[in-house]
């Protein structure tokens, strides 16, 4: 499976200006070396503007879905949605969408962990779904939002479910950047899975985000990556006999012992 993952300078607070940029990547990358699947990065549509998403969010998706289903049939891809600020009947969520080459939408995750250094619980809800698995072209994914990286449970879950790839969104700051890189290696490493990163660019209210979106294959390998602080597109390829195969050099799974971790 073929990926482009667009390491995007978001506008901030300008939705419109947000999907512009977005079409116009999609077809340009359709156009140079067609992706199978592209991976846009966390809250697109508005940016960090938390104090002014009442105004910005969408209306549970009433903008967003329809405009990535149509990219994603018109264009023969799937789209990993990265997230955007959602209006829902009781606040506002950070959403992710997925769609499949059909443009159906296959999955959607509201950002379960907010954080706390950005005042995200002042201005978003988390959400409670348990953390689920989709498919794309019969292979088990997963994807989570920038903090929830932090939180080895999630992914360790979502890889119980017999994922075998996991996506990151994320507008990750430059001043924890090797958090953001060495984190990704873990999650690949403890998983077997391959893990698929894409992090913003630019800048809000005085934070830099850090870029070096990644693509970290089952051994903990490093694919592909990123430039630091700068739009970017990364492609890369998967190869997923890669995860069955380090599965059955080092068992990790079958090596669990989950009644003495009190779960
Ligand atoms: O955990 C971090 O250091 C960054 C998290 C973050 O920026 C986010 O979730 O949007």
């Amino acid at each position: 499976m073929k990926y482009a993952i667009y390491q995007m300078d978001v506008v901030v607070a300008d939705p419109e200006a947000n999907r512009e940029k977005i079409k116009n990547w999609i077809e340009r990358e359709v156009d140079d070396d067609k992706p199978d699947t592209v991976v846009l990065p966390e809250m697109w549509n508005a940016g960090y503007a938390l104090d002014r998403l009442d105004g910005l969010a969408d209306n549970n998706g009433e903008n967003t879905i329809p405009f990535l289903s149509d990219l994603a049939k018109k264009n023969n891809i799937n789209i990993i949605g990265g997230s955007i600020a959602n209006q829902k009947e009781n606040g506002i969520y950070n959403t992710s969408y997925v769609f499949n080459r059909e443009g159906k939408l296959v999955h959607h995750y509201d950002k379960m962990h907010l954080v706390p250094m950005l005042d995200e619980p002042k201005y978003l809800n988390g959400g409670e779904a348990k953390g689920a698995i989709f498919e794309l072209e019969g292979v088990k994914m997963g994807v989570i939002i920038c903090y929830d990286l932090r939180f080895p449970e999630l992914m360790r879950a979502i890889a119980l479910q017999g994922a075998e790839v996991l996506h990151i969104v994320a507008q990750w700051p430059t001043a924890r950047k090797d958090h953001w890189k060495f984190l990704q290696y873990a999650r690949a490493i403890e998983n077997q899975c391959y893990v698929i990163s894409a992090n913003s660019s630019g800048s809000c209210n005085g934070t830099d985000f850090a870029g070096e979106s990644m693509v970290i294959n089952p051994s903990g390998e490093l694919v592909a990556s990123g430039l630091p602080e700068q739009e970017s597109t990364i492609s890369a390829s998967i190869d997923l006999t890669k995860v069955a195969e380090i599965r059955k050099n080092i068992p990790v799974f079958d090596s669990r012992v989950p009644h003495l971790y009190g779960e």
